[in-house]
């Protein structure tokens, strides 16, 4: 079972549209300067909802291969709920991915793994890959609760999902002590909970679906430490916050077997 690689660019609240269309253009160039096979390795980024139209317009007129996702998707398909945004209004703007339920969203916005299952739900309905981020914080991970909260939280996020559906579902094992502290998770770390993910979905569907699905790992990931990541048997890409904002790093990154 071949699963294509994804290096994902979760670009959090920086940069505006004209700092992305930069970014985009860098990455692209650099990318194509060193030959990078896109079929072989699938590129994709996250930029705030204001940057994606502009963000579009350069990857269709320029025909990049790089895809591009939104960093949220509302519950909702339209109507009264200031602020958020439609499915519909992602699908519009061609985007391929949505990140799903990430720690930063349930942390400081309150989101449980219920309205996670909504918004897995939603980018369904708009025919948007949605991936879903999990993970555990680090008073789990010292108590040793690691692996039973994070698919405990799995399930609740993936909850009503078809195998169909699931078959294409990505799901971001982030581990909350490892965001943006610098703290890399071990590959072993990493290769120990998308084995677990795994595992469940077999349990949950299928082997058949389980093989399917992608599993990445987040948190502190850069290029010097994305080959050990990479090379896990089930470890599926790489979703990176602060090195993609780097247009040579996150390049690199996507190198990871160069
Ligand atoms: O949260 C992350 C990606 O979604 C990880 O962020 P950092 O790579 O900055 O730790």
């Amino acid at each position: 079972m071949s699963r294509k690689p994804l290096i994902a660019g979760n670009w959090k609240m920086n940069l505006n549209h004209i700092e992305a269309v930069t970014l985009v253009q860098k990455l692209a160039w650099t990318l194509d300067d060193a030959n990078f096979d896109f079929d072989k390795t699938e590129v994709a980024v996250f930029p705030p909802f204001t940057d994606i139209r502009s963000v579009q317009s350069l990857i269709e007129g320029d025909k990049f291969r790089i895809e591009y996702g939104g960093q949220d998707i509302s519950a909702h398909d339209s109507g009264a709920y200031t602020g958020e945004i439609s499915g519909s209004f992602l699908a519009k703007l061609n985007a391929a991915y949505v990140l799903v339920g990430h720690s930063e969203r349930r942390t400081y916005h309150g989101e449980t793994d219920e309205v996670c299952a909504a918004k897995v739900q939603a980018a369904y309905r708009h025919e948007i890959t949605p991936v879903l981020c999990v993970g555990e914080g680090l008073d789990i991970r010292e108590a040793g609760n690691h692996v039973t909260y994070t698919l405990e939280q799995l399930r609740g996020s993936i909850s009503g999902l078809t195998a169909e559906q699931a078959k294409s579902l990505v799901i971001a094992y982030e581990p909350v002590w490892a965001i943006g502290t610098g703290k890399v998770a071990t590959a072993e770390d990493a290769q120990e909970m998308a084995a677990a993910i795994r595992a469940e979905l077999t349990k949950l569907y299928s082997a058949d679906v389980a093989n399917q699905v992608r599993v990445l790992y987040g948190g502190s990931v850069k290029s010097s430490s994305a080959p050990s990541i990479m090379e896990q048997a089930d470890v599926d890409g790489v979703l990176v916050g602060g090195a993609s904002l780097q247009a040579d790093e996150f390049a690199a990154i996507a190198r990871f077997d160069a």
